[in-house]
């Protein structure tokens, strides 16, 4: 597909026209999601009708839809038997304001299951014996395909920026709450993060400013004079592989060549607290969120979601408050990190995509801004020895996201042409 601001242009200057778009992507679903599998089903022909009618501002901007956000006109199954032909009566409400801005809600992408861990049988398009990751699999797999310039997903843990990484998509994890999750299937009510898959960042920024009516930025930045990066040093870094610390490393050396100043941030304790418990906050609240499905449904759950509800029931009250009270001092040391540097880098995953599909790889590298909140976008365009991407993650003070979406697009452009 070309990219989300290529397309609004062409619609704009009437080099096309939505119903084109719709075509065209319908065809290259058809053409290419037999090997990926990241749709689970597409939108009857009257929806698509209206959308090719429309002239709001996403006007033949097709959209995949990850399938724990409620569709009217297609079944939601959140990845679950439980939920099988499950009709919602009305949209999520990100689905329908983008419905609103003209946009063509194409089809349901894969999830896992209740956006949790046990993996869909998607496949990444950049090698199709990996795993494009997850929670977000299907959105992350079918813009990386080229089949739709925008796809939703969502983040508990690292559910889209580590997707996006594994694939080689820019991602946007915005700040807690800037996109409403309401119509989003709840696992984690202070953690779901809904989020964003596109080709760039810069269609990222123009697609939530259509969709919000938000200002995210007036888009690239020309370079990076006066910007301060914090090179991250995180308590877990020993687990990275030496790709993407390499990966990391060209990215700073990429900004500091634009003008920028690069320093190293340490992480303080305080946030190496944090990341350990959001496991006990996420179970906690998933035992809540999932009550009705796990007391009455146990034997109908993955493997790895029963497991963390299992667990889950046996955390005791104190044991989540006490957690909540180290996230809310995390979320304050979060904050003090921005007084010297105006973004952070650091990695997206831990490496390359996991060969196979037993896993959709680990949230390590992500989990720490989820809980505290802050804007994070993965800039693809970096790539290990094989050729499989690595994402770096820009992070933003909390409500800075136009800040993090500029300086990701700096940096996927730094990275296109390093000269
Ligand atoms: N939903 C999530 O974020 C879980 C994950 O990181 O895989």
């Amino acid at each position: 597909a070309s990219k989300l601001t290529e397309i609004v242009s062409a619609i704009a200057e009437q080099r096309s026209t939505p119903a084109k778009e719709i075509e065209a992507a319908r065809r290259r679903i058809a053409e290419s999601d037999g090997e990926v599998g990241a749709f689970l089903r597409l939108a009857p022909d009257e929806s698509l009708q209206a959308a090719a009618a429309s002239d709001g501002p996403l006007a033949g901007i097709t959209i995949g839809v990850k399938d724990i956000y409620d569709t009217r006109d297609m079944a939601t199954e959140h990845g679950s038997q439980i939920y099988r032909g499950h009709r919602p009566v009305a949209d999520a409400s990100l689905v329908s304001m983008a419905r609103l801005a003209g946009a063509a809600i194409l089809g349901k992408t894969t999830t896992t299951e209740f956006a949790s861990l046990d993996p869909t049988p998607t496949r990444n398009p950049r090698n199709l014996a990996h795993t494009p990751g997850g929670s977000s699999s299907g959105s992350a797999a079918a813009v990386a395909a080229g089949m739709v310039p925008l796809a939703f997903g969502s983040q508990t843990g690292g559910s889209v920026i580590r997707p996006a990484s594994f694939c080689g998509v820019a991602g946007f994890k915005p700040s807690f709450r800037l996109f409403p999750s309401v119509g989003m299937k709840t696992f984690s009510f202070t953690l779901d993060t809904a989020g964003l898959f596109a080709a760039t960042a810069e269609d990222l920024a123009l697609a939530a400013r259509l969709i919000t009516g938000r200002d995210f930025g007036a888009g690239r930045r020309a370079d990076g004079r006066g910007l301060r990066v914090g090179f991250y040093k995180s308590a877990v870094d020993d687990e990275v592989e030496a790709d993407m610390q390499a990966a990391v490393a060209e990215a700073a050396t990429l900004l500091e060549r634009s003008g920028a100043t690069t320093v190293t941030v340490e992480e303080p304790a305080s946030l190496t607290a944090a990341r350990s418990c959001h496991a006990t906050i996420q179970s906690f609240e998933a035992v809540m969120a999932l009550s009705d499905e796990f007391r009455r449904h146990r034997q109908r759950l993955g493997a790895d979601l029963g497991a963390i509800l299992d667990h889950g029931a046996t955390i005791e009250p104190a044991e989540y408050d006490e957690a909540r009270r180290t996230a809310r001092i995390g979320r304050k040391a979060a904050s003090a990190l921005f007084e010297t540097v105006d973004v952070l880098i650091a990695p997206s995953a831990l490496g390359p995509a996991p060969r196979g599909l037993a896993s959709t790889g680990d949230a390590l590298m992500n989990k720490l801004w989820t809980l505290t909140g802050n804007p994070v976008v993965n800039v693809p365009g970096l790539a290990s020895s094989v050729g499989l991407p690595l994402g770096v993650s820009v992070i933003a003070r909390f409500g800075r996201d136009a800040l993090a979406l500029d300086v990701a697009s700096l940096l996927q452009a730094m990275i296109a042409a390093p000269e």
